[in-house]
């Protein structure tokens, strides 16, 4: 079917066509028309358009605009948006714009699944995998995503080079070689990792057995208890081994490649993010936008971690350094500003250890002259502030430059307060 051309989209746009208006405020956007775009997307909200009523809900996820957000997604959803009921499900297992709500979260995500969305498949496997890292609707849901969803693909990928995944060879190898044919940059450790790979049973995809997978995420997912390691206590500093399993370590590398753009620091006059030699790597940072279940409840284990209210984090930030990439020595505080007003101070940073295929790029505590790096999955936490809350210089570190490999790193600074509403 041919794309109808601008004129007719406006003929039918002036009509009060929903669809029309929809597609002639993206054209005109694409073609600098803010203005009239702005008109379109509006008139096709009002009419209940799922897919405009995203878009603006997309815009509104500050922090006095989510109850707004929350209520646009909720018309979406009517109108039979997948995206928003993902989304819409990320709020309420958050609590953003609404109470939280675990059940709710978990059935908008399954009725877009159930559409056959395949990000939504897979964010539920990994809720499954928590509980059982073999549970067969997991399995079969992550199978029947892969070929459509690229981080599925990569999980099983992943899974399958563990010997886990119940899929065949021959569908792995076509996830992996598409994946590198889009140079997903984890690429090259998911083909070292296949080709010594476990052999892992036949799996067919069957359809999905809904009621039973409502049945086990009835609950939200529970980790297990990990008792911290005392590394350091000026400044405290702890770290927790295996907090995440290989499978959720490539989930949110594979969740973050498309995002990563040179990393920032705080500009330490005006507090603006900016560029700098000082930081070399590249970062990705997972805004609400961007997460699903399987994310926010990683988010949420990795706050447990760090002993922090989950609403007290920034977003997830994930590192990726190359060869002779580095963070220099610095403070993670905030400089006095608008950053610093909203949250507080950066009381603690958490990060997760995503791979362990490199030399040289630990975390350097300078003074304590402590130098750490984790497997993958393992979490260090630290705290940047002193008992009576003023900044404390022990907590001064960098992230060496990594000698040889590519180091894969997730981070969340805290606040001293809610920092999301
Ligand atoms: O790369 C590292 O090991 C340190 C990262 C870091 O300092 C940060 O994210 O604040
Ligand atoms: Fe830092």
């Amino acid at each position: 079917m041919q794309a109808p051309s601008l004129s007719e989209l406006k003929q039918h746009a002036e009509k009060g066509d929903a669809r029309a208006q929809y597609m002639l405020a993206a054209q005109l956007s694409g073609a600098g028309e803010k203005q009239e775009a702005e008109r379109w997307l509006n008139a096709a909200a009002a009419q209940g358009f799922g897919d405009a009523l995203y878009t603006l809900a997309t815009r509104r996820l500050d922090h006095d605009g989510l109850v707004a957000a929350a209520e646009m997604l909720a018309r979406a959803v009517q109108d039979g948006s997948t995206p928003a009921r993902r989304l819409l499900g990320v709020l309420h297992a958050m609590g953003l714009g609404g109470a939280r709500d675990w059940s709710e979260a978990v059935a908008l995500v399954t009725g877009a699944a159930q559409a056959g969305d395949p990000a939504a498949m897979r964010e539920l496997s990994m809720l499954l995998f928590v509980a059982d890292r073999d549970d067969e609707d997991g399995a079969n849901l992550l199978a029947t995503a892969a070929p459509r969803d690229p981080v599925a693909g990569a999980v099983a990928v992943r899974r399958f080079a563990l010997g886990r995944s119940h899929a065949d060879s021959a569908s792995a190898r076509a996830h992996l070689e598409l994946l590198e044919r889009v140079q997903y940059p984890h690429a090259m450790s998911l083909r070292a990792a296949f080709d010594k790979h476990a052999s892992p049973q036949r799996f067919q995809p069957s359809p999905p057995d809904w009621v039973r997978i409502a049945e086990k995420l009835e609950q939200e997912p529970a980790a297990p208890a990990i008792a911290p390691e005392v590394l350091c206590e000026t400044p405290p500093a702890r770290a927790f081994r295996a907090v995440f399993s290989p499978e959720e370590c490539e989930y949110v590398i594979a969740a973050s490649a498309r995002l990563l753009a040179p990393s920032q620091i705080s500009d330490p006059r005006t507090g603006a993010p900016v560029q700098d030699p000082y930081r070399t790597s590249l970062t990705a940072i997972l805004s609400l936008v961007d997460l699903d279940l399987a994310l926010v409840m990683i988010n949420r284990r990795l706050a447990a971690m760090a002993g922090m209210p989950p609403e007290n984090g920034e977003c997830l930030g994930v590192l990726y350094y190359a060869e002779g990439h580095e963070y220099r020595p610095h403070c993670d505080w905030l400089p006095p500003g608008p950053e610093l007003d909203r949250g507080g101070q950066r009381a603690a940073t958490a990060l997760i250890y995503l791979n362990d295929e490199y030399d040289g790029g630990e975390t350097h505590f300078l003074v304590p002259d402590l130098a750490f790096k984790g497997g993958a999955g393992d979490v260090l936490m630290f705290e940047n502030l002193s008992e009576n809350g003023d900044p404390a210089p022990h907590s001064r570190h960098a992230g060496r430059p990594v000698r040889e490999g590519k180091k894969w790193l997730g981070s969340t600074w805290y606040r001293e307060k809610n920092y999301r509403h």
